[in-house]
C-alpha cells in the first residue's frame, strides 16, 4: 500500500435544495508516500474541503476516503478524533499554539491528549531537527512567526503520523521566513520519509512539493510533477485565479 491517502470519487455538498454548494465533485485521488504533495487552485474551488475531507476532518457526501488500510467512512466520531490524534498532524496559517503552555509543552500536547508516553529520544530529535533544542522553555510569545510555526512542525510530527497536512502553512510569514519553514518541511519529507499534504496560494510554495494538484470548482483539474514556480503561476493564470 504506497499511498498515505487514496480518495474515490469523494464529493461534498454544504447545505441543502436551491442553496447547495458543491465543494468537491467525485475527486479521485491518490497521496503518495514519503512525498509533498501540493494542492493549489482559485478562491472557492475546494482546497481546504478537499484537505478536511482527506484527513477526517470533515466527512464526504458521498464517496471514500482511505487513511493507509482505514477506511474513514465507517468510522464513528469517537474513532475519528482518536485517529486524528495519533495518525495525521496539522500544521494551520495561524500556528495555533496554546499560549500558556512552553514549547516543549505544546510539541507532546498531542501525546498527553491521546495518553502517550513521549519517546524522549524521538522527542529530542524532532525538537532539534526543528531548529528549537535552545528553546524548549519558551513560550510561544517569546518567538518569531517563523519559529512558532516550528513548533507547530514538531507538534505535528511527533506523534509519527502517516501524514501531516497543512493548510496555507507559511500564508502568515514573510518571504524569506515561508523558505525556511518550507525547507523544513521539504527536510521532513526527504530526512525523515514523512508524507506532507499541503494547501497553498502560493506557486514558490507550490515548488516544494514533488506533484502540484490543481483544483478548479471542486475537481482535480491537473497535476504536475516536479513543479517550478513559474510553472505553477502560469497554470494558476490559466485557471483565471488571478484576474
Ligand atoms: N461550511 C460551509 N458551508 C457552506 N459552504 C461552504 C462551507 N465551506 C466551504 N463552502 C463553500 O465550498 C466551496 C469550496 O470552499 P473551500 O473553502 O474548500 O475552497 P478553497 O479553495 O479552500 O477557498 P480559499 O482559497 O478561498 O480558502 C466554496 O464555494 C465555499 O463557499
Amino acid at each position: 500500500m504506497n499511498d498515505a491517502v487514496r480518495m474515490n470519487a469523494v464529493s461534498k455538498v454544504y447545505g441543502r435544495g436551491r442553496g447547495a454548494v458543491a465543494a468537491l465533485r467525485e475527486v479521485t485521488a491518490s497521496l503518495p508516500r514519503g512525498r509533498l504533495t501540493a494542492v493549489m487552485g482559485p478562491s472557492g474551488s475546494g482546497k481546504s474541503t478537499f484537505l478536511h475531507c482527506a484527513a477526517g476532518l470533515d466527512t464526504p457526501t458521498s464517496g471514500t476516503v482511505r487513511l493507509g488500510d482505514t477506511e474513514l467512512s465507517s468510522m464513528n466520531e469517537t474513532r475519528l478524533t482518536e485517529l486524528r490524534r495519533r495518525r495525521v498532524g496539522f500544521v494551520f496559517q495561524a500556528f495555533n499554539l496554546v499560549p500558556s503552555l512552553t514549547v516543549e509543552q505544546n510539541i507532546t500536547l498531542p501525546l498527553r491528549l491521546s495518553r502517550t508516553r513521549p519517546d524522549k529520544a524521538w522527542l529530542t530529535e524532532v525538537v532539534a531537527r526543528v531548529g528549537l533544542a535552545d528553546r524548549t522553555g519558551h513560550r510561544p510569545g517569546q518567538l518569531s512567526g517563523g519559529q512558532q510555526q516550528r513548533v507547530a512542525i514538531a507538534r505535528a510530527l511527533v506523534t509519527r503520523p502517516d501524514v501531516v497536512f497543512g493548510d496555507e502553512p507559511t500564508g502568515a510569514l514573510d518571504t524569506m521566513t515561508a523558505r525556511d519553514v518550507l525547507t523544513l518541511l521539504r527536510d521532513t519529507v526527504d530526512g525523515m520519509g514523512q508524507t506532507v499534504v499541503m494547501v497553498t496560494h502560493d506557486p514558490v510554495a507550490a515548488s516544494y512539493a514533488d506533484t502540484v494538484l490543481f483544483l478548479a470548482d471542486g475537481r482535480i483539474v491537473d497535476t504536475m510533477d516536479a513543479p517550478s514556480s513559474d510553472r505553477v503561476a502560469a497554470r494558476m493564470t490559466r485557471l483565471g485565479a488571478w484576474k
